[in-house]
């Protein structure tokens, strides 16, 4: 898989060398291409916003630095990931979903967003999507994409040494993941449940999918399907 992202703040990725990704970059499973898009400005004060048309405050990213910077990058193969408050919400199926895709392109805006023209441009001529990954507005796409690009790439083949320990996660079955211990088996006066310690695995996994169920529940009822 490659990665490429489009940002102001290229020195904001320089920590993609030393995390999960670092391991996956080195085995070569995942390569990554950070681009500043001040690079694709032709003006002496490198301009990448302006005033919004129609008024109101804030600024807007101008399309034409973001139109040189994406044909750079983009083929008729790649995903155009937009980060937005606006957009669809990022979920571990949408994870997945990109974990298999060949080339992801990440357009991290900031202000008030990027011109609308581009992500209708790219819409005619490649897979564009606009992701929220939580209702709250952040300064810009970064941080989105950082959350993103983890949440993606742990779940690339390669990228993980343990594929086991990817299946039982919260939101992989659609619940939230149930409670977990280790040593010691009393702490603070605190016992681990004791079906844990039972050695009855079909007993275990049956409490496992009740804590599931029941935090589920509780916690995101939105997430059980209503028949
Ligand atoms: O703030 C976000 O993206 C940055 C952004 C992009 C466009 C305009 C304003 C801010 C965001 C919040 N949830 N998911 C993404």
């Amino acid at each position: 898989m490659r990665l490429d992202i489009v940002t102001i703040f290229p020195e904001f990725f320089g920590v993609l060398d030393v995390s999960l990704l670092g391991r996956a970059r080195a085995a070569g499973v995942i390569e990554v291409g950070v681009h500043d898009l001040r690079d694709h400005t032709h003006d002496r004060h490198r301009t990448v916003d302006d005033t919004p048309y129609g008024g109101g405050a804030g600024m807007v990213m101008k399309p034409e630095p973001w139109g040189e910077a994406l044909d750079a990058l983009l083929t008729p193969r790649s995903v155009l990931i937009v980060p937005s408050p606006a957009g669809h919400p990022f979920t571990q199926r949408q994870a997945r979903e990109l974990a298999v895709r060949e080339h992801l392109v990440f357009a991290c805006g900031r202000y008030e967003g990027i011109d609308q023209r581009v992500v209708d441009h790219y819409s005619e001529r490649t897979e564009v999507r606009v992701l929220s990954i939580g209702d709250y507005v952040l300064n810009g796409g970064e941080v989105a994409t950082m959350a993103m690009i983890e949440a993606i790439a742990r779940l690339v083949p390669g990228v993980v040494g343990n594929p086991e320990s990817l299946t039982e996660e919260s939101h992989e079955d659609g619940l939230l993941e149930y409670p977990s211990y280790t040593k010691p088996a009393s702490w603070r006066g605190l016992e681990v449940p004791p079906v844990l310690l039972s050695g009855n695995h079909g007993a275990v996994a049956d409490w496992r999918r009740e804590q599931q169920l029941a935090r589920t529940r509780a916690i995101r009822p939105d997430l059980i399907e209503k028949p």
